[in-house]
């Protein structure tokens, strides 16, 4: 694997890579690597690209002043992982690599509703600090093929948009979630956890599946209401939402159409660690 930090050093391996016809599949990423992240790799892998992994903790995608203080760094252990896995590139940019004129000179990208419900609701302006930074990792690297999680749904709807507005030439693929065995979705804030708080933290799957497998029992409003009861006495002290929507236009739903699909989603805090997750339920 090849570490670079700077643009003007990866480019020309990015560019003799490409003269030997070579197609690269990108996967950005905050560090603190799981097998979550290793299954973005493995499905670039997989189709036969060159891997290149981003890690940035992008300072401004964070709404939360101390969650950017306390996100995990585990660097080492991430490059070891990333050796591993037959990544090929790692791009390490430092915040002045990528935010050349400070961090208040950003663009302004229109995102219609995806702004303004869930995520983009209770994390203000943190879509715009995703736009910011994967428009210019997307310059930098030029892929053929973006690979992201479905952990996080809406993020994913905010950068096919990203790609769309701006007709960037790369194809998004979403890789479906990768859980522990117990069904929790893997993510870095899982660390920050107790044993306990984890254990007890699958409660949000388990909450999308008691949904999905009553959807045609009960009313969308009945079954959120229960879903919540259900995180609650599971530990989770303040829950965002837990909404069910239309899974294309992320909308929320009042009542069940066999000819909708809908995704439930859900944001909650348990020991002050706020957890994503989401379901496909039809
Ligand atoms: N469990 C998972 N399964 C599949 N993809 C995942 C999983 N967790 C994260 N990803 C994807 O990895 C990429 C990088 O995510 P990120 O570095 O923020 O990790 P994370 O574990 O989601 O961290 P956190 O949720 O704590 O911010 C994103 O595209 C994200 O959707
Ligand atoms: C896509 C991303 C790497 C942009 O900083 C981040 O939002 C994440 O890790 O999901
Ligand atoms: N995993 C999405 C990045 C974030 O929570 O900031």
């Amino acid at each position: 694997m090849i570490l670079f930090k700077k643009e003007k050093d990866l480019k020309p391996e990015l560019k003799r890579l490409q003269n030997q016809g070579k197609t690269i599949a990108f996967a950005p990423t905050m560090g603190a690597l799981h097998n979550g992240h290793l299954e973005l790799i493995r499905a670039g892998k997989l189709a036969g690209h060159t891997t290149v992994v981003s890690i940035f903790i992008n300072p401004t995608q964070f709404n939360d002043k101390k969650d950017f203080e306390k996100y995990p760094v585990t660097i080492e252990q991430d490059i070891k992982l990333l050796v591993e896995s037959g990544t090929d590139i790692l791009f390490l940019p430092s915040v002045a690599e990528m935010y050349p004129d400070g961090l208040e000179a950003l663009s302004r990208y229109d995102l219609g509703d995806l702004e303004n419900l869930l995520e983009g609701h209770y994390r203000p302006g943190h879509f715009q600090g995703v736009c910011n930074v994967m428009h210019r990792l997307l310059k930098k690297i030029e892929p053929q093929h973006l690979y992201m999680g479905q952990k996080d749904y809406q993020q994913c709807m905010v950068v096919q948009k990203l790609i769309a507005d701006f007709q960037l030439p790369v194809q998004f693929h979403v890789v479906p979630t990768i859980r522990e065995e117990s069904g929790l979705a893997m993510s870095s804030r899982n660390t920050r956890l107790s044993q306990n708080a984890r254990e007890n933290a699958v409660a949000i799957y388990h909450a999308h599946v008691y949904v999905k497998n009553n959807l045609l029992k009960l009313s969308l409003r009945d079954l959120k209401d229960n879903a919540k009861k259900q995180l609650k006495a599971a530990g989770f002290t303040e829950i965002d939402y837990i909404e069910i929507c239309d899974a294309h236009t992320l909308q929320p739903v009042q009542a069940y159409h066999e000819d909708q699909q809908l995704v439930i989603l859900t944001a909650a805090f348990t020991e002050g660690v706020r957890l994503i997750d989401n379901m496909l339920l039809n």
